[in-house]
Parts: C-alpha cells; structure tokens; sequence
C-alpha cells in the first residue's frame, strides 16, 4: 500500500523537511505537476524525504540560470510538495510526478549539504468565501472558460475542473498553472500568500491573456481567408480530378500532354522541326495547366504538327492528260498551256527533281489567269491555293511574326501551306504587282526569299523560327501590269502575257465556257436554251467594255436569272436569246462606238494608250485661244506627257514654214491641250505622234480622220520612236472601231501577238517619221483659211468636243 507522505507542522505551525530546488517552474498547492529529477541534491533531498514517508519543499529559484543556488537565491515562499514513485530514466536520471499541498515561508535553512533542508512555516488560507470573493471567482471562471475556448493547448475539461473550485487560493493556483505565463509571473504569484490577492492578479492575467488570444484568433482568422482563397481553387482543381479518375476520364492536362507527345511522336517531322517540338513539350510538360504560356507553346505545336513537312501529292505527269484538262477549260491561251505542257515533258523525262518554274501570268482582269492556274493544278494533281499580295505592306504578313508577340502567328506563305496540306501545291500569289513596303519593312524583300529557288528550300519564317522547304511549291503570279512588279522579283521570274480577247475569242470562250456554265448555275442546263451569236456581240460591245470576259460572263448570268425568273413565275420565257432580248433584260447599252458616228475632226487626234485594263482609245484635243503664246496641258497628265507636249509643239514650230504656218501666229495665242477622261492620270511619251498629230491639225485647220488611231513617241526632229503595249492598243483600236493604225516601225514585229483576224482588219501603217503619220492621218487640204499672225485678221478655233466611251479604271500610258 501506498503512504501519502506527511509532515505534521509542530506548535508553532512549523515544518521541517528536505528542499527540492525548482530551477524554472512553480509548482502551486494542489496542482500536479511532472518533475525531471537528475542525480544530485534533488535526487537525495526526495530519496531521504521517501525514506521518513515526508514531504519536501519546493523552493523555487529567483533566476533559472544559477547553477548552484544558495539560501538567498530561493523565494521566501515556497510550496510542500508530495513526490510520486519514481521513474528511473536513462543516465541515472529519474522522473516523478509532485503535487502541491500548501504554501510555506521559509522561515531558516537548517542543513546545505548535501541538500538543503529548511525548516518553514505553514501558510493557512480561509475556507470561507463572502460576496465579494464569490463575484472574483465567478469573474475568474468566464475569463478561464473563454481562454479555454480560444486556447487549442487546453483542454475542455479544464474548464469544468475551475467549476468544481470553491477555494479561491486554489481557483486562482489552479488557472496560474493552465495558463500561459511567463515564469516570472509564476514567482510573483507563488509569493502572494493572500487567496484573494492572487485571485485578483490571476483575473488581471487572464484579461490580458485574453486579450492576446482574441488577436490571435482575429489573426488566424484572417490569414485563414486569406490562406483559404487562394488554396480554394487548388482544391476545387484536385476534386476535379479526382472526380476525373473517377469517372475514368483521368487528368484533362495530363490527358492533352500525353495526346501532344503522341502526335510529335507520329508525326513525320524533319529533324530540326522534331527537335524543336520535343523541346516546346518539355517546357510545357513543367508547367502548371494555367500557366499563361502555356496557350502560346500550344499554339506552336499545332503549327508545327500541322505543318505538311513532307506530305505530298504524286505529281501526274501524263502529257496527253494535261493537254486535255487545260483544253477542256480554256480556250485559247496557247502560250501558258504550251509552258506547262513543256514543263511537264521535262519532269516525265527527267524525274530526278527538277527546279519549278515560278512563272508570273501578266494581263488585264478576267483574262483567266486565276482559272488557268487552276486548271494547272487540276492536271498535274497538285493541290491548289491562293493568296492575294494586294495592299500587303509589312514584311511580317509574308514571313510572321515573332512568337514575343502576343497573337503571334507564322505569316501567309505557311498560313497557305498549312491550308494546302501538302509541301507541293500550286501555290498562286494574285496580284504581284500591287505589293506595298512602308516602314514596317518591305514585303517584297521577303517575297524574293520564297520565290528564289536557291533559297526556298530553306524558309525562315518569324514564328517558326525552323526551315521550311518551299522548293517543291510551284508559285505562279499574276499582276495587271508588269511594270509595277518590283524589278528583282521580276528578274526571278518568267512571265507570260494574257493579252485580252477580241470579240470573236469572247464569242467563242462564251459559246464553250460562259454561257453552259451560267446556264447551269441558274438551273436552265435542262431547258435548250440558246444565246444568239448576236446577243453576245451585243453584250460585248454594248454592255462591256473590258479586255477579259469577267462582265460578259456577269451579264450573261443575269441574263439566265432573268429567264430563270420568268419560268419559276410560270410566264412564257424566251428560248432563243437575241440581240433583242438583251435590252430587254439587262436594259439600256451602257458603252456606245462613237467613233464611227464621229466626223473627221481639227484638232482633235486619237491617241492609243495601254492601261491596266488592256487597251484603250484615248482623243487628243487642242484649242488655239488668243494669249501670249503659252502651252496649257490638262486631264491628269503626268510630266513625260507633258514634256512630250512640248517636243510636239517645239517639232511643230521648227516645221512651221514647211506645214504653211505663218510662223509669227504662235507669239499672240495660247495652246490648250486637254485629254478627256480626266479622272485618269496619264503619263508616258507615247502619245508623242499624237499631241503633234493634234496641234498640226488646228495649226493647219486641216481635219484628222477620225478612224486612225496612233501611237508613237516623237523627237524634236520629228522622228518616231517605238512604244510598249502594242498588243493591247491594237485590239482596242480594233475593239473600237477604229479602221486605220498608225505604229512606229519598229513596234512592227510586236504585231505577231495580235490574232490575224485584228490584222487583216485594220490597215496597219508603219511610221518612222512624223512626216508619214501626217500624210496618213490628217487631210491634205484645210477646211478653213490657216491662221495668220496676229497682225493680220484671225479667227477662233475650236477644236472637237467629243470623247471615245469608256471610263478605264486605271492609268494610261
Ligand atoms: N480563255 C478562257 N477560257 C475559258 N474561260 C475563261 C478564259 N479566260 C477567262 N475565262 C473565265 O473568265 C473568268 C475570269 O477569269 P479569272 O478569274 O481567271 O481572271 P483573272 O485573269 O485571274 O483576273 P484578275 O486579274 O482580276 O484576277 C473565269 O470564270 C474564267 O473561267
């Protein structure tokens, strides 16, 4: 059986028992508390005390860190503790557990070595509690309930412990022991032998204890919030998944990342290209699924995969069959379906890999450059794509931009490729000539890196960042006019004309192509209907006016839609289109030939120019007023025409005697040239026998015949230089009506171009001087007296009014 361990007090309430020394805590009557026991004093004052069944008193040390304490380092106060078995622990350590009995005030040391022994004073503490104690002890309670509700580090029970306290000494040492504080808070309180005061300083400790665990928890709370928001989606994220794995859908990233390696896997990527991709997985293999790079790194490895690296199309190079689908969609063209078919007997002979023709078709609209390039593709088998140049101003639209940017995309040329899906597609790129360059870097230049077969096998491209091969593509161009084609890129290139059509090659793609094509888009093919040969003339030349067939392909269509509406309407519709169906549907002639209803004119001359459109026939006209002898050029005339102006009138005055001028009438007018159209810039020395045609003409007041038409640069000494164009402004002489043409000589050879029919029609003159446009242009006698100077009595002229049809949209040379 155990015996508690007693000390009886004598008399005098005094008691006399070994000291265990209590380096750093308090150990407060009645509480428990755990003890460390190493060997020494401590370890014999409680072996002695166990031997007399006794108790000890715990004297507790004024500071913790003296090591060998003396009498005066103890607190005059100190508490009689019971001391449990002891537990043996490891290096003759040992551990017990003491309970606190009562306070003692140490009243003289009796022994020091080799333990303290004290003989010490029992302090009483009232049992009764008045009013005042029981509103301290209740005040002490709500405070402890509330620390305990805050302080995780204590438990419930404590609480329902300091209930069961009628003392208030014991209340008030039983919260000291709960409680946090500091040890030197422990000291004072264990030197306040007065119940009641320690109970108030107890409740001060606990205010403030309190006070300190609120902020805590506002502390906690906060951060908490602020811990949970951002933590919220990472959960939210894990629940996702893992309701994911459940449903046996797995990880999406995960997912998409193991998708993205399959493909790079797969795919059949050059070896740079694979590189590149397998380095992008990685970078994106490291990161978070909502990672802002992460888009951009996907976003190249679709190109990259997307990318047709090495697939390609087999190239049929079947001559017969080729010959047969570019005959089977075009009618005439015979020089570009000749360079294809050339092209492709050379591969067929010669399949090592040949270098492909960049070939650039130049010539009016809807002259079928576009559908021929289709045609093309259509028989090798190669797939066809398009881009348009037109109003392309930076570089980084050809060639991309870098992935820095955000939105970066590769540029065109691969955007067009990647839609091709092959390496080898007949790539067409519309409208060379209208390329723009401004700050941003000219796109010309990076043009010239695709078209160059010694560098187009390796393409750098902004956002790829990788070599791709372009040699394979066959580029073909198409512009309008060559002479707006940059001169580099011009030099890569083999160009091919598509001059425009004269009336009957129009019949004729109209008869084959047009009208069974619009006859099937409006849903007559069934119902045997027929355009007349004389609707078609009608339409182009009353309707159109225009070197291709776009338009006459246009009106021909509304008129089917016209007939496709009457029977839809179930009202009688017309079987046989004439001419005279042809007001009837697309109303009024919109271009009327006024040359043939013009007279024979002074002053007004016909001049030829070319424009992007094809040809065009262009009236010169000169009005002779009274001034100081000054030339007026208007009608948007660029300044090689008006230089060109003046060599006319300078060539004029020099042959003033010969042409019977009086040559002292030029002091006292003034010269007015204009030429119509005047919305349209024109330039160039090409209407040089013209201007000079005009001027002789209202100088001489002999009439120019208004069915010649000419063209021709002129020097001061009156001789005629050749001129481009000359296919173009032929057929629109012819086109117009015109019955005489008057060429430079050397411009003669040019002639082979234009179909015989135009020849045997025109009566074409060759010119080496001025001296002959004259004899073949203007009449030999004037209609009026010429002009005298102004001394002698003179007379206005008025030159010709009237002005060719037609308003081309572009400039004219
Ligand atoms: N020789 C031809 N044979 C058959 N159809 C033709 C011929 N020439 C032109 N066409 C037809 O005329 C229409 C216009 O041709 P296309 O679009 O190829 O003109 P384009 O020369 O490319 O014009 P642009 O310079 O404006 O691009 C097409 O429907 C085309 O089929």
């Amino acid at each position: 059986m155990y015996r508690v361990p007693d000390c009886e007090p004598d008399e005098d309430g005094i008691i006399e028992c070994p000291v265990m020394i209590l380096r750093d805590i308090v150990v407060f009557p009645r509480m428990i508390s755990p003890v460390f026991i190493p060997p020494g004093a401590n370890l014999l004052a409680i072996q002695e005390a166990q031997f007399n069944f006794q108790t000890v008193i715990g004297l507790v040390q004024r500071d913790p860190e003296v090591d060998e304490p003396t009498a005066q380092d103890f607190l005059p106060i100190g508490t009689e503790l019971a001391v449990g078995r002891l537990l043996s622990m490891p290096e003759g350590n040992n551990s017990a557990l003491v309970q606190g009995r009562r306070r003692v005030e140490v009243v003289e040391f009796v022994q020091e070595e080799p333990f303290f022994r004290v003989r010490a004073r029992v302090i009483e503490e009232p049992a009764d509690v008045d009013r005042t104690i029981d509103a301290l002890m209740r005040t002490a309670r709500d405070l402890f309930e509330r620390c305990v509700q805050l302080d995780r580090s204590l438990p419930d029970e404590a609480h329902l412990y300091s209930m069961n306290l009628s003392e208030p000494g014991w209340l008030a040492d039983m919260i000291a022991t709960a409680i946090s504080l500091p040890f030197k808070e422990r000291q004072a309180l264990l030197l306040l032998p007065d119940p009641i005061e320690r109970l108030k300083r107890v409740n001060w400790l606990l205010a403030q204890e309190l006070d300190v665990l609120q902020l805590e928890d506002e502390i906690q709370t906060r951060v908490q919030s602020e811990v949970d928001r951002s933590q919220r989606e990472y959960y939210l994220r894990e629940q996702m998944k893992a309701i994911q794995t459940e449903l046996g859908e797995g990880d999406i990233w995960l997912r998409e990342i193991n998708e993205l390696r399959g493909r790079v896997e797969q795919a059949d990527l050059p070896d740079e290209a694979r590189a590149a991709a397998v380095r992008e997985l990685e970078r994106l293999t490291q990161m978070p699924a909502m990672a802002p790079e992460v888009g951009i790194i996907r976003n190249y490895l679709d190109w990259i995969l997307d990318l047709p690296w090495r697939t390609a199309t087999e190239d049929n190079l079947d001559v017969r069959h080729a010959a047969k689908v570019l005959e089977d969609n075009h009618y005439g063209l015979g020089r570009a379906k000749d360079r294809i078919i050339e092209y492709i007997a050379v591969r067929s002979l010669k399949p090592k890999r040949l270098r492909q023709p960049i070939l650039c078709f130049v010539g009016p609209p809807g002259t079928g450059k576009t559908s021929l390039g289709r045609s093309i593709a259509e028989s090798l088998g190669r797939k066809f794509v398009r881009l348009s140049l037109g109003g392309v101003r930076d570089e980084a639209e050809i060639r991309g931009h870098r992935r820095t940017y955000i939105g970066a995309l590769p540029g065109r040329i691969l955007q067009t490729i990647k839609r091709a899906g092959s390496i080898n597609p007949l790539f067409m790129l519309d409208e060379i000539d209208k390329l723009g360059a401004d700050f941003r870097g000219d796109p010309a230049a990076a043009l010239l890196e695709v078209l160059d077969p010694e560098q187009n096998n390796a393409f750098s491209d902004h956002f790829l960042e990788l070599s791709f091969d372009l040699s394979q593509v066959m580029f073909i161009t198409t512009a309008n006019s060559m002479a707006s084609i940059p001169p580099a890129l011009l030099d890569r290139m083999e160009v091919i004309e598509f001059p425009g059509y004269i009336e009957e090659e129009k019949l004729e793609i109209s008869r084959r192509f047009l009208i069974p094509r619009q006859l099937e888009e409006s849903g007559l093919e069934d119902l045997e209907i027929k355009f007349l040969d004389e609707a078609v003339k009608r339409i182009v030349r009353e309707y159109t006016y225009e070197a291709g067939v776009r338009n006459l392909e246009r009106e021909i269509g509304r008129m089917c839609r016209k007939v496709a509406r009457l029977k839809s309407e179930k009202r009688p519709y017309p079987t046989r289109l004439g001419a005279a169906q042809v007001e009837k549907f697309l109303g009024p002639p919109q271009f009327f030939q006024t040359e043939a209803e013009r007279q024979d004119e002074v002053g007004v001359a016909t001049a030829m120019a070319w424009t992007e459109n094809g040809g065009e026939i262009m009236p010169v006209e000169v009005l002779i007023l009274e001034g100081k002898g000054n030339l007026q050029i208007t009608g948007q005339v660029g300044e090689v025409m008006q230089e060109s102006a003046q060599a006319a009138l300078s060539y004029l005055k020099s042959r003033a005697r010969e042409l019977k001028i009086d040559s002292e009438v030029f002091e006292g007018l003034d010269i007015h040239i204009h030429i119509p159209e005047g919305a349209i810039p024109k330039d160039g020395p090409s209407a040089g026998i013209t201007l000079a045609t005009a001027l002789i003409s209202a100088f001489t007041e002999r009439p120019v015949f208004k069915e010649v038409g000419m063209t021709g640069e002129i020097t001061l000494r009156g001789r005629v230089l050749p001129v481009g164009g000359v296919r173009e402004k032929v057929l629109a002489a012819h086109r117009a009506g015109l019955k005489t043409v008057i060429l430079p000589e050397r411009n003669m050879k040019d002639l082979v171009d234009v179909p015989k029919r135009v020849r045997d029609e025109l009566k074409l003159v060759p010119v080496s001087h001025m001296d002959q446009v004259l004899a073949v242009a203007i009449a030999p006698e004037a209609s009026r007296p010429p002009r005298v100077s102004k001394s002698k009595p003179k007379e206005k002229v008025k030159a010709g009014e009237d002005s060719s049809a037609g308003a081309p949209p572009a400039a004219a040379e």
